[in-house]
């Protein structure tokens, strides 16, 4: 969903297709983008693989209609990436193993779960990657963090790089930094969404309608993010551009400035590390 592409990738098996799965599904459906062999995709219900069959291109599978959904999807595809939630992926592995081809790459979403553990549930000849994308892939905007297992070549982190440049930006960490990038831009559409909505809270006390402050909030994060991407400056720079001195901007700064927000977002993403700490023991729900 980029500007321009042309790619064609391998057959792929998307395995838990819930709201980031079909995020990424819509980058790997969007026109110039060619999955020779197709997807598949399976999901727990039918009533959601159906609507997901619908989509050219896709085969869905439902786990609740068919045992054998995520080992039918697998058998022959080239790519496996594995979205369900952290604490299913062990079952999942132990389910597909077998079905797997020689060579196979499994691309992990899942928060936490290590390399280590893919690959000790999975077969020596299969290659694991790890990546953290977010939900922006929806508007093929995302930022996506990729990180090698100790299988993979550089060709096969290659495909899994043109597979997330089809939803958006790619960047390539070590996996000692995946959790940390995931508490930046895998968490962080929704430390926007918090943002937005306590100021269109602000906008509606104020008088506006709900309509008005739509327009007014959302706007404003769109325009103030296009004029930080497009003129490359940096935002305290763009900040005391708004803020004239004396003026109305400087004493709302100061009100923002006293709940010391670089503390505030040190602790909530000290926070999320935590938990992808916890997410990475198998068990842990
Ligand atoms: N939501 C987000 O912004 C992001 C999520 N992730 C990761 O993506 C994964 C999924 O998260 P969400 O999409 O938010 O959750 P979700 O609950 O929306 O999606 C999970 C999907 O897995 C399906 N599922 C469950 N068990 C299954 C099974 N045995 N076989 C096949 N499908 C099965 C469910 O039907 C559901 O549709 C998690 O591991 C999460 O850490 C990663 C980056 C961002
Ligand atoms: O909240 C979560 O666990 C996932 C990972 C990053 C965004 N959503």
């Amino acid at each position: 969903m980029t500007d321009t592409q042309n790619v064609t990738l391998p057959t792929i098996a998307m395995l838990g297709a819930g709201s980031m799965g079909r995020a990424i599904l819509s980058g790997l459906t969007a026109p110039g983008v060619e999955v020779a062999g197709g997807i598949r995709v399976t999901n727990r219900s039918a009533a959601r693989a159906a609507e997901l069959s619908g989509i050219p291109g896709v085969t869905a599978f439902a786990t609740e209609k068919d045992g054998a959904a995520n080992r039918l999807a697998v058998d022959g595809a080239a790519i496996v990436i594995v979205a369900v939630k952290p604490a299913m992926v062990p079952d999942l592995l132990r389910e597909i193993s077998s079905s797997l081809n020689p060579g196979t790459i499994v691309v992990s979403v899942a928060a936490g779960v290590t390399v280590a553990t893919f690959e000790s549930l999975l077969p020596e000849n299969i290659v694991v990657v790890r990546s953290m994308p977010n939900t922006p892939a929806v508007v093929g905007k995302a930022v996506t963090g990729i990180s090698p297992g100790t299988r993979t070549e550089p060709d096969d982190l290659e495909l899994v790089r043109s597979l997330f440049e089809t939803v958006g930006e790619v960047v390539e960490v070590p996996e000692s930094q995946l959790d940390a990038l995931s508490t930046i831009s895998g968490s962080g559409p929704a430390y926007v969404f918090l943002l937005v909505e306590a100021l269109t809270a602000a906008a509606v006390e104020k008088g506006f309608t709900a309509e008005q402050a739509r327009i007014l909030v959302n706007g404003t994060f769109l325009g103030a993010s296009e004029l930080l991407v497009a003129s490359g400056e940096d935002p305290a720079e763009l900040r005391r551009r708004v803020t004239s001195p004396k003026g109305t901007t400087e004493r709302a700064i100061e009100v923002l400035a006293s709940a010391d927000l670089p503390t505030l977002f040190t602790r909530a993403t000290d926070a999320a590390l935590a938990r992808a700490r916890e997410l990475a023991a198998p068990t842990t729900p």
